[in-house]
Order: structure tokens, then C-alpha cells, then sequence
């Protein structure tokens, strides 16, 4: 990156948390410009700055700046951090290859796996942009983009297999209210903000049939210790899932109404058929499509997910939600914790 006082930097995606994180880098000082992909809405954040649709009540910083030109947004651009939804993003990385410009870190915001190939978001950006790993970096954590967008301190990690780019990017990616810490272990970084989803339309789904605390709890202690056991058997370190993209990003889900993955097994809970749910979702929920391919991995990897397992009973349709509740092991045998 340049040493200049003002690095410039692009966000490509402006849904809640794209622009979110756009006010957060620039209320830290970034020259921030936002790709959107429609153009009502980066004239929406241009001229009023607002993003009416995704962050209502929020006003953005005079600096912000949003188009529809990917060229425009990434020309010039000493950082570039991607938030669209995970099955959109090799499709979006056609148009971004050859205009991103050389040697610069690309971050990911993002908390799915690509259905199709169960890939992680940084690994999707390896094969889509072909650039040298330690060029990319993940940013993961307790992170409700409304929350955020009003202010409210909060902590964030962010993750690169070269500390350096993760220095660099967390530097950048840091303001009064928003602190990034750092580490090198990508893929317990990512799996922690994907398999929370998880847990979290678990505890919607609890929530929704009317389930309280205890219920709730156990669905959490047992859900965390099913995310260390998945993403420790492909790589992870046990502690990151104990830290901010671990245990920390699954509280903030699994207790907000805020969180969309809540807000979807909550309505799967009621009683709404999985179509249905999809329907009334306006905004992306990842955990619904990440399910399906984490139970792969898993399967791959002789880890047994219960919790993840009758989530997926559910969306498809096999289990009643008031039976997600006792399924928190395998089999009836007592277990070890
Ligand atoms: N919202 C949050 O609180 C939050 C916080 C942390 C991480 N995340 C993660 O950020 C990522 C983006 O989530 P979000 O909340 O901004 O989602 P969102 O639904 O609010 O916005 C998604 C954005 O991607 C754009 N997009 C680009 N290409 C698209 C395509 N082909 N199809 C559909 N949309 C396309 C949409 O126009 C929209 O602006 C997700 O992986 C999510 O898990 C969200
Ligand atoms: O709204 P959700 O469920 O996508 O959760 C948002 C963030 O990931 C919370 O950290």
C-alpha cells in the first residue's frame, strides 16, 4: 500500500453490511468508494447518503461515494474488500479479475461456502482472481451491520495467511468505535463465521417454536463445541474458535434479532415451509445454503454435526421444529461433553 494519510479503497457491494463497512473505513480516514449494482442505489448513497433499502435511519459520511462502474470503483483502489452474497461471488469475480489492480490485498466479508464446491469465501477468491494467497485476507466477527452502521463499539478480526496483509488491512479497517485484531488462521476465521450462522437458525428455530433459555443455551454450548470440532478437523486452531470469529460472532447471531440467519429458523420455527422462508427474506441469510455443504465436509471428515444435521432436517422439510430441541447428540448413549 501507499504511504499516503488517505488510502483510497473500494467496497464492492452495497447491501448492509458492504456499506456498513464502507462508513467504517471512512470514518477511519479511508478514501472510500462503493461498487453497487444498482444504480438507484449508488445514486441513493451519492447524492443523499443514504442507503435506504439495507441501513434505514443511517446517515453515511459526506466522503462516501458510490457506482455502478466496477472500473470507476477499483481504479486507484490500495485495498478492496468484497460483501456480496457467497453464491454470487465467483459469478462477480469474472468482472473484477482484470480490472483489480496489482498487489493489493483483497479481504473478504463474507460468511458462506459456495455450494457447489464447498469452498470458503477466501478460497473462492484464490481460484477466481489467481493472485498469491498472501495477498488475500477475511474480516470476521460479532459484526450486526446496523449496529455497527450506528456507531456502536465493536470488536472485529481480521485474518490472513501473511501477517503482514493482515496488519495492513486491520490498520485500515479501524476507528474510533470499530476495532480489527488480527491472526493468521484463515480457516478457522472463516469457518467460525459460517458455521455460526448455523447455530444461529438453530436458536431462531428454538425461538420460533417457543423454546427459552435452557433450550437455548444448550443449543449454544453444544453448537460451539460441533464448530470447533469441524473446523479443527479441516485445519483450524481451537482458539480462534473461542475468539471473536468464534464464540463472539456466535452470541451476537444466536441472541439478535438483527441476524437474518435468527430472523429465518425463527420463521422456519412458526411453522413457514423453507420456500416460504426465502420469500419473505429481503436481505441474504447465508447459513440456508451453507448447510447443505458443511454436512459434506463432515461427512468427508467423519465429524459428527447433530445440531447442523437437524437444521438441515428442517429446511428440508423431514423434521418437525419442535423435535430440533433433544437432538443434541448422535445417538442416546452418554457422552463425554
Ligand atoms: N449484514 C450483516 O450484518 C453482515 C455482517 C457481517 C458479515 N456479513 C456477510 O456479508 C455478506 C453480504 O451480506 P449483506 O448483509 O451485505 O447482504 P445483503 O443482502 O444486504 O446485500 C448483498 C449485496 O450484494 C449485491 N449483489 C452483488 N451481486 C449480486 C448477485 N449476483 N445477486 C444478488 N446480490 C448481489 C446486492 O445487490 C446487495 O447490494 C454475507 O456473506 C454476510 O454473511 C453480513
Ligand atoms: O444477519 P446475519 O445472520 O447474517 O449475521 C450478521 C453478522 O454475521 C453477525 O456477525
Amino acid at each position: 500500500m501507499q504511504s499516503t494519510d488517505k488510502p483510497r479503497v473500494a467496497v464492492i457491494g452495497a447491501g448492509s453490511w458492504g456499506t456498513t463497512f464502507a462508513k467504517v473505513l471512512a470514518e477511519g480516514g479511508a478514501e472510500t468508494v462503493l461498487w453497487a449494482r444498482r444504480p438507484e442505489v449508488a445514486r441513493e448513497i451519492t447524492e443523499t447518503k443514504r442507503n435506504s433499502d439495507y441501513l434505514p435511519g443511517i446517515n453515511l459520511p459526506r466522503t462516501l461515494t458510490a457506482s455502478t462502474s466496477l472500473a470507476a470503483v477499483l481504479s486507484g483502489a490500495e485495498q478492496v474488500y468484497v460483501s456480496v452474497p457467497s453464491q454470487t461471488l465467483r459469478s462477480n469475480l469474472e468482472a473484477i479479475r482484470a480490472l483489480l489492480p496489482a498487489d493489493v490485498p483483497v479481504v473478504s466479508l463474507m460468511k458462506g461456502v459456495e455450494k457447489t464446491t464447498g469452498l470458503r469465501m477466501s478460497e473462492v477468491l484464490l481460484e477466481g482472481l489467481a493472485i498469491d494467497q498472501d495477498r488475500i485476507a477475511v474480516a470476521s466477527g460479532p459484526n450486526l451491520a446496523l449496529e455497527i452502521a450506528r456507531r456502536q463499539p465493536t470488536a472485529a478480526v481480521v485474518s490472513s495467511s501473511s501477517a503482514d496483509t493482515a496488519t495492513a488491512v486491520a490498520a485500515v479497517a479501524t476507528n474510533p468505535y470499530f476495532r480489527s485484531f488480527i491472526n493468521t488462521d484463515v480457516i478457522g476465521t472463516e469457518f467460525g463465521g459460517v458455521l455460526k450462522n448455523l447455530i444461529a437458525v438453530a436458536i431462531g428455530i428454538v425461538d420460533g417454536v417457543g423454546y427459552g433459555e435452557n433450550t437455548k443455551a444448550s443449543i449454544i454450548t453444544r453448537g460451539l463445541a460441533e464448530m470447533t470440532e469441524f473446523a479443527v478437523s479441516l485445519g483450524a486452531q481451537p482458539s480462534t474458535l473461542s475468539g471473536l470469529a468464534g464464540l463472539g460472532d456466535l452470541i451476537a447471531t444466536c441472541q439478535s434479532p438483527l441476524s437474518r440467519n435468527n430472523t429465518a429458523g425463527r420463521l422456519l420455527g412458526q411453522g413457514y415451509r423453507f420456500d416460504e422462508v426465502v420469500r419473505q427474506m429481503n436481505q441474504t441469510a447465508e447459513g440456508l445454503a451453507s448447510v447443505a455443504p458443511i454436512l459434506e465436509l463432515a461427512r468427508a471428515n467423519g465429524v459428527d454435526m447433530p445440531i447442523v444435521g437437524q437444521v438441515g432436517e428442517v429446511l428440508a422439510g423431514r423434521l418437525d421444529p419442535r423435535n430440533i430441541a433433544p437432538h443434541l447428540t448422535e445417538t442416546d448413549e452418554p457422552q463425554g461433553e
